[in-house]
């Protein structure tokens, strides 16, 4: 036969051509390969049928639209001998099962059973016979067609199918874990189960064993009212128990597995519904997912897989959610534990100011100076710094700049390789790569070698390492905050301190004020101690008596606070009672300043006369009023001085008086 004649090569381009299209359906390919019938043949209009119950249902037409129902006894005979038949203008002709389809009973369902032709009435019947004869020709060749690659094509749209909700899981799964918050990424993943499934609602039910209850946590379209079922109720209850999926259709399934109080609570009418487990890491129960009303039809075999795979995806990343969530809060717990024992304590006016400015600058990336004799709490100042910056969850690296000697320094700035020098047998990281992210705290800096100053200020300025012996630049992440009780100023007018180095560092300076010039902040700062070993001691913090707190003032503190927290560490050791007494506080001497035993003629030389007097007195009156437990009477005697004389002694000294 002449190809171009022949029926089957002009009908097979068409279907082919339908079919190559990505999201073709079985459906659409049908009825392309129709249309094509219509136009080459002599048939008005034609279409598939497939017995739905008792009735004959068109899946398909091509043509005018039908005025006549379906020749539903001729379309049975047909069917049933596997002959074509004719009567007046229909001819129809049966599909056979191919026998792949015959193998899979789920397509046999889905296919048509019978192509239906439909040709114009009047004609002579000479005519008739040949039109008939040709038309069936015609019909054969589109029913073998459609039985050899019906099957085929339908198997093509499934896997299409398939690939496309793989992609769009894969595509979900990835959205997913970004989603840092537990909540929402809940409605991400049950919006995700709408879509697949083509279903009205879904739900993530996860278990709460203790309670006994599934806890529906984002309900769609339920707002936010919480949705709540025993743990065994239900057709949800039972799939946690057995583990199994479950798909339930109103009208075939018992009414009784659908908790219809739910329904009505929501506002809801379940017309089907499939679940299927969720399980934890080790593949215990952890919930139930489930989706409800299929826009179409019922939830399928494919529908079940999909949710399972959905389900599996969910859980994994709601267990990864959650234990990063719970991670996340523990770890600013903890931060915000310590970030609590690093406060700047204290009222006085400077150190009221220098609270502000810290508020200010610490949200900043802003380079620091921190300025202060010994001990003033410039370690604590820039801790503080790093705890209220957004660097807070990252590392605080302290390193004391006068403990390295230059051959040290660039390894324990800057890291070095494996073999860089003979003691170097690992690779390690060095203080700037441990800070990456945080803080880099250069206590005293001004004891810094000029040779290690270069090489600092390379790094500050370019931010970029390279470890010593290797070669790959590592780029830093990091806020500088420097100290020095030196100064740094005059240091770069002798030139000992790199000028360039200080203008870096110094972009904002803050300067601690000692101890002494702390007025009240030392009873403050007493009273933090205190507490601070009561607690490491296990007892309630012990209070400072009237007298103590006035001996506290009297002190001539040096300007470290180390001196004050000794002390108080002592006596919340060594002091029996709850009250701390004047003779509990046996004040440690200034080792800068000559004592009462020290003060020599020499002291005069060093103090001037009137400084080493003043000193002399405050002593021996702070002595004398100590051994008298703060009883101004004896201790006056014991100076050989009158009470009234000695209060104005000690207004004269400067000392307090109350
Ligand atoms: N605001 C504060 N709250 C609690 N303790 C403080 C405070 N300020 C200082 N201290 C305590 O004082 C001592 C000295 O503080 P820090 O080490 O911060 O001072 P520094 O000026 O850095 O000392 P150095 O000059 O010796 O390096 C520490 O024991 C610290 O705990």
């Amino acid at each position: 036969m002449n190809p171009d004649s022949n029926p089957t090569w002009q009908l097979l381009p068409a279907l082919l051509a339908t079919t190559a299209a990505p999201d073709a359906t079985f459906d659409q390919a049908t009825a392309g390969l129709l249309r094509q019938l219509v136009d080459h043949s002599a048939a008005l209009a034609a279409g598939t049928v497939r017995q739905t119950g008792r009735d004959w249902t068109v899946t398909n037409w091509a043509g005018p639209v039908r005025s006549q129902p379906v020749p539903e006894a001729v379309v049975a005979e047909a069917v049933d001998r596997g002959q074509v038949q004719r009567q007046s203008e229909w001819t129809v002709i049966p599909l056979a099962a191919a026998a792949a389809t015959a193998a899979d009973r789920t397509l046999l369902t889905r296919l048509p059973q019978a192509l239906l032709l439909q040709s114009s009435p009047a004609q002579s019947s000479a005519t008739a016979m040949d039109s008939a004869s040709s038309l069936t020709q015609w019909g054969q060749a589109a029913a073998e067609l459609l039985t050899d690659l019906g099957p085929l094509l339908l198997r093509l749209g499934d896997y299409r199918q398939r690939c496309g909700r793989l992609e769009a899981m894969l595509d979900c799964a990835a959205q997913w874990h970004q989603e840092d918050d537990p909540e929402a990424l809940l409605h991400a993943i049950a919006n995700a189960a709408t879509q697949l499934l083509q279903s009205e609602r879904a739900s993530i039910f996860l278990w709460d064993r203790a309670r006994k209850k599934l806890v529906g946590k984002p309900a769609l379209g339920v707002g936010n009212q919480p949705l709540e079922v025993d743990d065994s109720a239900g057709v949800v209850g039972a799939v946690l128990q057995s583990g199994q999926p479950r798909r339930w259709q109103a009208s075939e399934d018992e009414e009784a597995e659908i908790n219809r109080a739910v329904d009505r609570k929501l506002q809801f009418v379940t017309r089907s519904l499939l679940a299927v487990p969720l399980q934890d890491q080790a593949g215990k129960p952890a919930g139930v997912f489930e989706v409800i009303n299929k826009k179409q039809g019922a939830f399928s075999h494919e529908d079940i897989d999909t949710l399972t795979r959905l389900a599996s995806q969910a859980a994994g990343v709601i267990r990864n959610t959650q234990d990063r969530h719970t991670a996340i809060r523990s770890r600013d717990r903890l931060i915000a534990d310590v970030a609590d024992t690093v406060q700047i304590i204290g009222e006085s006016e400077n150190i009221a100011a220098l609270r502000k400015t810290v508020q200010r600058v610490a949200a900043t990336d802003l380079s620091l100076l921190i300025l202060g004799e010994n001990g003033t709490g410039k370690e604590v100042l820039a801790r503080s710094v790093h705890f209220q910056s957004p660097r807070r969850s990252e590392p605080f690296v302290a390193v004391n700049c006068a403990a390295l000697v230059e051959s040290l320094l660039e390894s324990e700035l800057f890291g070095h390789e494996k073999g860089a020098f003979t003691d170097a047998h690992q690779a390690r990281p060095g203080k700037f790569e441990l800070a990456h992210g945080g803080t880099l705290f250069l206590d005293e800096i001004g004891d810094m070698s000029l040779g290690g100053q270069a090489k600092l200020l390379r790094v500050l300025e370019e931010k970029i390492i390279v470890r010593v012996g290797g070669s790959t630049p590592i780029p830093v992440d990091v806020r500088v905050v420097a100290a020095t009780n030196q100064p740094l100023a005059g240091m770069v007018r002798e030139k000992t301190f790199r000028e360039d180095l200080y203008f870096r560092l110094n972009v904002v300076s803050l300067q601690l004020p000692p101890l002494r010039e702390r007025g009240d902040d030392i009873l403050l700062l007493a009273e933090h101690f205190l507490s601070e070993f009561a607690q490491q001691i296990g007892r309630l913090p012990a209070k400072l008596s009237k007298h103590a707190v006035s001996a506290m003032r009297r002190h001539a503190w040096s300007g470290n606070i180390r001196e004050l927290r000794n002390l108080m560490e002592r006596v919340s050791y060594l002091c029996p009672g709850d009250t701390i007494q004047v003779q509990d506080l046996s004040f440690s001497a200034d080792p800068r300043t000559p004592t009462g035993s020290d003060l020599t003629p020499q002291s005069a030389l060093t103090l001037g006369l009137s400084e080493a007097t003043r000193r002399y007195q405050v002593q021996a009156i702070e002595q004398a009023i100590a051994s008298c437990q703060g009883n101004m009477t004896d201790a006056a005697a014991r100076l050989g001085l009158h009470r009234s004389n000695l209060y104005r002694k000690l207004k004269q000294l400067g000392m307090d008086a109350s």
